[in-house]
């Protein structure tokens, strides 16, 4: 590396485990998640009050599922939007992975899983929602390489960048929690992982709180 021009270091609270998955996991992680995915479909969540459609569609597993549209806004909900079921469990490796890389000892109850097509973005945001910011958030990356950026606690401070690849882990938590962060785009094909194309990101949340009347959490 040229001297000069060593890599900003992370934001504290920030982890990036690049690799942490060999090939051999992620193909064994991705044949999980079809099958999670086929009992859970990907589906199209929407903006509250626009109802702007979201370009990542979306499934999730675990006790609690998020869930945006028009009228009911952010929220966890316990069943699939579409399918009205309960959403499956949440893999073994996946409660593997946040115990070994975060130590906290209490499980996710909440797996999101996005999917970019070609066109799909992440805006920057905050993973902000009330019930779970008593733990960390857990990210894992399959398929296609991604252009993630990464901020600081307000949302006009700098930004970095960090392409992630197939296999690795970013978790944040602590005093990272509620960095600003977002897809800014993916390079479709670039890797051969999933046979559509794409990438998949799963992220591993705990959730805490008390149900509102309609049995659902504000998200
Ligand atoms: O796809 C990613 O890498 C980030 C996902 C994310 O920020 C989220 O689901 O809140
Ligand atoms: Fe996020």
């Amino acid at each position: 590396m040229l001297p000069g021009f060593e890599p900003a270091p992370l934001p504290a609270g920030f982890h990036f485990l690049p690799g942490h998955f060999d090939a051999a996991e992620q193909a064994a992680l991705l044949a999980e998640l079809r099958q999670l995915l086929a009992e859970a479909p990907l589906f199209q969540q929407a903006m509250p009050r626009s109802g702007a459609p979201l370009s990542v569609r979306m499934s999730g597993a675990g006790t609690w599922g998020w869930v945006t549209d028009k009228v009911g806004g952010y929220r966890y909900q316990r069943t699939h939007p579409v399918t009205g079921h309960a959403w499956p469990a949440i893999p073994e490796r996946l409660l593997r992975l946040w115990a070994e890389a975060t130590g906290e000892a209490r499980p996710p109850n909440q797996c999101l899983i996005n999917y970019y097509d070609a066109k799909a973005r992440l805006g920057l945001h905050q993973d902000k929602d009330a019930v779970s910011l008593g733990g960390p958030v857990v990210s894992v990356s399959l398929g296609d390489d991604a252009r993630f950026a990464v901020g600081g606690l307000a949302r006009n401070a700098p930004l970095q960048r960090l392409d992630l690849h197939s296999g690795d882990v970013v978790w944040f938590g602590g005093a990272g929690r509620l960095l600003f962060h977002g897809v800014d785009r993916i390079r479709f094909g670039s890797s051969a992982l999933l046979a559509e194309g794409g990438r998949l990101n799963v992220t591993l949340r705990r959730i805490e709180g008390v149900p509102r009347p309609d049995g659902t959490l504000p998200g």
